[in-house]
C-alpha cells in the first residue's frame, strides 16, 4: 500500500508475541497533518513485509565485542592502549557533532582518543605537521582526517600523507588499490562500506552468486562498497548520475547498497520484491512539524521500500552507527597488528 498522504513518516520495532526480540517488522506510522482546528490526529499502522536491519543495535553489539578484545589486548601486551587521533580543521557543526561522537565511542570500547582541531584558516602545511606528528607517534594506531576540509587544502595530498599502517579510514590509495585486486588484502577497508557489508552478513543475506546494484561512486562509499561486495562473489552493478535505466538496474538487484547522496531517489519501485536494501544516505529535509525544523532522509523512499523489500536500514539508525563501529574495529585492528610487532 502507498502511503502518498503522509508527510511525517516515523517507524518502530515490535517484539512479536511469540518470539520476542527475533525478526523485528518494519510498522510504519504514518500522520496525516491536522487540517482544521476540529481535525483529530489520524493514524494509520501498516505491516510491511520488511526485516529492520537495526544498525544502531547491531553496532552497540560491536562495541560490546570490542571492548572485550580491547580489554584482552591490553592485558596480553602490558597495558599497552589503542589510540585514535581525529583531526578536525575548521568549525562545521556537522563535522563537530561526528568528531564528538568518534571521541565518545573510542572511550565507550576503551580505545585513547587524542584530537588536533585547527582553525578554518589553517594552512595546508599545517595540516600536514600535524599528520606527520600523529604518524610518528608510538601512542597513535590510527589517523582520521575528518572530511571535507576546507576548500584551500588538498583533501587527496592530505590523505596521501596519512601513514598506511595509521589509514583507519582506508582511503589511502594503497589501501584502495589492494582492495581492488584478487589475492591482495588491504590492511584497512573503508569505514561505511564496510559497515554495510557487516550489517548484510550479520542479517544473513547471502551475497555470493547475487545480482547487487550500487548507487552511486564516490570514493568514499560506492566505489568501495561495489569492490567488497564483488570480493564477496556477488555480480556488482554501479550506477551514476549517467547511467541510462537505473531503475530498471535496481529492480534486478538482490541487494541494493544506495549512496548518492540524493534525498529518497530510490523509489519503491526500485526495489525487487524480496531484494536487502541498504541506505547509506543522510539527506536532511525541511519538515516544520519536526522539532529541529528537519528530519533525515536516506537515498531511499523508506516507507515504500519496505514493503517490497526482505531487509531494509533505517536512516538515521542504520548504517551511521556502523560506520562509526567499522572506526573502532579498524583501530583495534591496527593496533594489534603494531603490537604483534613489537612483540
Ligand atoms: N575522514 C572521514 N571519515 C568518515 O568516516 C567521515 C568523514 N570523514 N566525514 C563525514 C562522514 C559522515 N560520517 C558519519 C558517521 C556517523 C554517522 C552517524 O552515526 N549517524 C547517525 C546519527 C545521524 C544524526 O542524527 O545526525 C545515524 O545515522 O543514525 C553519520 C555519518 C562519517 N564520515
Amino acid at each position: 500500500m502507498a502511503l502518498a498522504f503522509a508527510t511525517a513518516v516515523s517507524f518502530k520495532q515490535v517484539q512479536p508475541v511469540s518470539a520476542p526480540r527475533a525478526n523485528p517488522r518494519v510498522v510504519l506510522t504514518a500522520r496525516r497533518p491536522q487540517r482544521t482546528a476540529a481535525a483529530r490526529r489520524v493514524t494509520m499502522t501498516i505491516t510491511s513485509s520488511a526485516k529492520l536491519i537495526d544498525g544502531k543495535a547491531i553496532a552497540e553489539t560491536i562495541r560490546q565485542e570490542l571492548k572485550a578484545e580491547v580489554d584482552e589486548l591490553k592485558a596480553k601486551h602490558g597495558g599497552k592502549t589503542p589510540g585514535l587521533a581525529v583531526v578536525l580543521v575548521g568549525e562545521r557543526k556537522d563535522s563537530q557533532t561526528y568528531v564528538r561522537n568518534k571521541k565518545k565511542a573510542c572511550e565507550e570500547v576503551g580505545i585513547a582518543s587524542f584530537g588536533t582541531d585547527l582553525p578554518e584558516t589553517a594552512s595546508e602545511d599545517e595540516v600536514l605537521k600535524v599528520v606527520a606528528a600523529y604518524n610518528a607517534d608510538p601512542a597513535v594506531h590510527g589517523i582520521l582526517v575528518q572530511l571535507p576540509l576546507p576548500k584551500h587544502i588538498n583533501e587527496q595530498k592530505v590523505l596521501d600523507a596519512i601513514s598506511i599502517e595509521k589509514d583507519v579510514d582506508g582511503f589511502h590509495p594503497l589501501n584502495i588499490g589492494a582492495l581492488a585486486m584478487r589475492g591482495r588484502d588491504p590492511l584497512f577497508v573503508p569505514c561505511t562500506p564496510k559497515g554495510c557489508l557487516e550489517l548484510l552478513k550479520r542479517s544473513g543475506v547471502q551475497l555470493a552468486g547475487k545480482k547487487a546494484a550500487v548507487v552511486g561512486r564516490s570514493n568514499i562509499v560506492g566505489m568501495p562498497a561495489a569492490l567488497l561486495l564483488q570480493r564477496e562473489d556477488a555480480t556488482v552493478t554501479v550506477i551514476h548520475s549517467r547511467t541510462p535505466d537505473a531503475q530498471k538496474i535496481c529492480a534486478e538487484a538482490d541487494i541494493i547498497i544506495a549512496a548518492c547522496g540524493r534525498a529518497e531517489m530510490v523509489g519503491g519501485d526500485w526495489v525487487k520484491p524480496g531484494a536487502a536494501v541498504i541506505d547509506v544516505g543522510i539527506n536532511a529535509v525541511d519538515d516544520p512539524s519536526a522539532k529541529r525544523g528537519y528530519r533525515l532522509v536516506g537515498d531511499v523512499d523508506f516507507a515504500a521500500a519496505s514493503e517490497r523489500a526482505s531487509h531494509i536500514t533505517p536512516v538515521p539508525g542504520g548504517v551511521g552507527p556502523m560506520t562509526i563501529a567499522m572506526l573502532l574495529r579498524n583501530c583495534v585492528d591496527g593496533a594489534t597488528r603494531t603490537f604483534a610487532a613489537q612483540a
